[in-house]
């Protein structure tokens, strides 16, 4: 479904890497490792479009990703929160789903659902009780988890997860690999990094990037 061909990356005069393949198939779990610099968020950056190959191309379905301004359906998490910290856990999300709003699920769409949709996703997230409290002053592991709460707003068929277990507790670990366990489940495809071990009830397929001088 979200397929890479013959695709390179230089960055200040170093290619991180040259003609490299990938395919991710519905239902698939991809770990991406390798060590610090090697180029990972730089190959999820090209992945989801936001930034050009020095060769090859990347394909969602039939269309090229690349030079696309919205990759939706393609969700993209960076290792940044990507949060305004004045605003609350409950403003965050309301605020991306705005930006989101043509790829938002069903149950947003209707406003006499639309509340109780987001605290169920709230409360999923070990939120509620934090929820009108400026992000800014949430411990980073909070921050982490209304970052990816909002896995929970947009129907996307793919998720690109830029180190998503950063900051978090055990348990906070934990919640977050059953969510993506429920998205393979459901036959979501995800490509994510973590320099820790996966602990997933589904195959976890390792693709590597070795550092390269
Ligand atoms: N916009 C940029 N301009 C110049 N160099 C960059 C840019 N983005 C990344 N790089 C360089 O590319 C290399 C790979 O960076 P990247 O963030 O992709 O690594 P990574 O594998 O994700 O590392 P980490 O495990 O530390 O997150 C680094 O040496 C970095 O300095």
């Amino acid at each position: 479904m979200l397929s890479a061909q013959n695709i390179s990356c230089i960055k200040q005069d170093r290619t991180l890497f040259a003609e490299l393949d990938l395919t991710l198939n519905s239902g698939e779990l991809i770990h991406l490792v390798g060590p610090n610099g090697a180029g990972k968020t730089s190959l999820l950056r090209i992945l989801v479009g936001l930034s050009e190959p020095e060769t090859g191309q990347v394909t969602l379905g039939e269309s090229p990703v690349q030079n696309s301004c919205n990759p939706l359906p393609i969700l993209y998490l960076g290792h940044k929160l990507a949060l305004n910290k004045y605003l609350s856990a409950l403003e965050n999300l309301q605020y991306w789903l705005y930006l989101h709003s043509e790829y938002a699920i069903p149950e947003l769409r209707d406003n006499s659902t639309l509340t109780e949709y987001l605290y169920t996703v709230l409360a999923r997230f070990r939120l509620v009780g934090l929820e009108d409290i400026p992000v800014g002053q949430l411990s980073a592991g909070q921050q982490r988890r209304v970052s990816l709460a909002r896995t929970q707003l947009v129907c996307a068929s793919v998720w690109i997860l830029d180190e998503p277990y950063t900051s978090l507790d055990t348990n906070g670990v934990t919640l977050i690999q059953t969510v993506i366990d429920d998205f393979v489940t459901e036959q979501g495809a995800v490509l994510m990094t973590s320099h820790q071990a996966l602990k997933s009830k589904h195959k976890v397929t390792e693709f590597t990037l070795e550092y390269h001088i």
